[in-house]
């Protein structure tokens, strides 16, 4: 599958936030999108959703136009910058309504095994994160996208994700955006930069650098 967003415009209050935008991401890849606090990443993930309604947009799946929103017409999944599961929630009943397996959950990472009957409340913000990350992964989907994954986990949990990433990849598109940079670029096959309302495809790293992202010298 290949999923396309094209001549985007999104205003707030008289404010031009994107102008331009085109974006293509496919089945077997990770897209990545960079840019600078407040240039407009989560906006960008919300337009593609469904859940922002900008001036003007374009969806193409497979060339062609999408004219619902993306979440009613694929089966995709959405990971928001904050959380988005109810803190009464039990952990359990989270995986069965994503349908992901406890099990095969708590074999990978043991120090969950004991919160199986715990509320999502009861979880650290980090674990908390995690959680909603592996199942946002792991539940069926088409398209998967995430905003921020790596915000506020350990190490240790962000290579955990970043192999999650790389396996599911097979089978869905993923886009995801982070200020992590280095393990973003790690994982894209195809990466974009958003900056003064654009998107620019990077071909070379040190784009990142002439285009004000990442200071000079920042790569060697
Ligand atoms: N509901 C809103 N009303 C008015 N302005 C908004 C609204 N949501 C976002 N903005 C503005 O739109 C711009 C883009 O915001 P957005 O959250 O998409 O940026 P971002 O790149 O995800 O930022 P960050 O990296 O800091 O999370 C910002 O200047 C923000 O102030």
């Amino acid at each position: 599958m290949i999923f396309e967003l094209d001549n985007v415009e999104l205003y707030f209050k008289n404010k031009r936030i994107l102008n331009g935008i085109y974006l293509k991401a496919e089945t077997g890849e990770v897209t990545g999108v960079l840019g600078r606090n407040g240039c407009g990443k989560t906006s960008l993930l919300d337009i593609a959703f469904g859940n922002l309604k900008p001036k003007y947009k374009l969806i193409r799946i497979d060339s062609k136009p999408l004219l619902k929103p993306l979440y009613k017409a694929i089966s995709t999944k959405y990971l928001p910058q904050y959380d988005s599961v109810p803190k009464n929630f039990k952990l359990k009943s989270l995986f069965e309504l994503f349908e992901v397996n406890w099990t095969t959950f708590t074999d990978q990472f043991e120090d969950y095994y004991p919160y199986q009957n715990y509320k999502f409340g009861q979880l650290s913000d980090g674990q908390r994160r995690f959680i909603e990350i592996y199942i946002v992964l792991k539940s069926n989907s088409d398209i998967v996208l995430l905003d921020e994954p790596f915000n506020g986990i350990s190490p240790l949990m962000i290579e955990g994700v970043k192999h999650i990433i790389s396996d599911e990849k097979l089978n869905k598109i993923i886009i995801l955006t982070d200020h992590r940079y280095e393990d973003v670029i790690d994982i894209t096959d195809t990466l974009y930069l958003l900056n003064n309302g654009t998107t620019k495809l990077i071909k070379e790293l040190n784009e990142l650098e002439d285009y004000g992202y990442l200071s000079v010298g920042s790569l060697s």
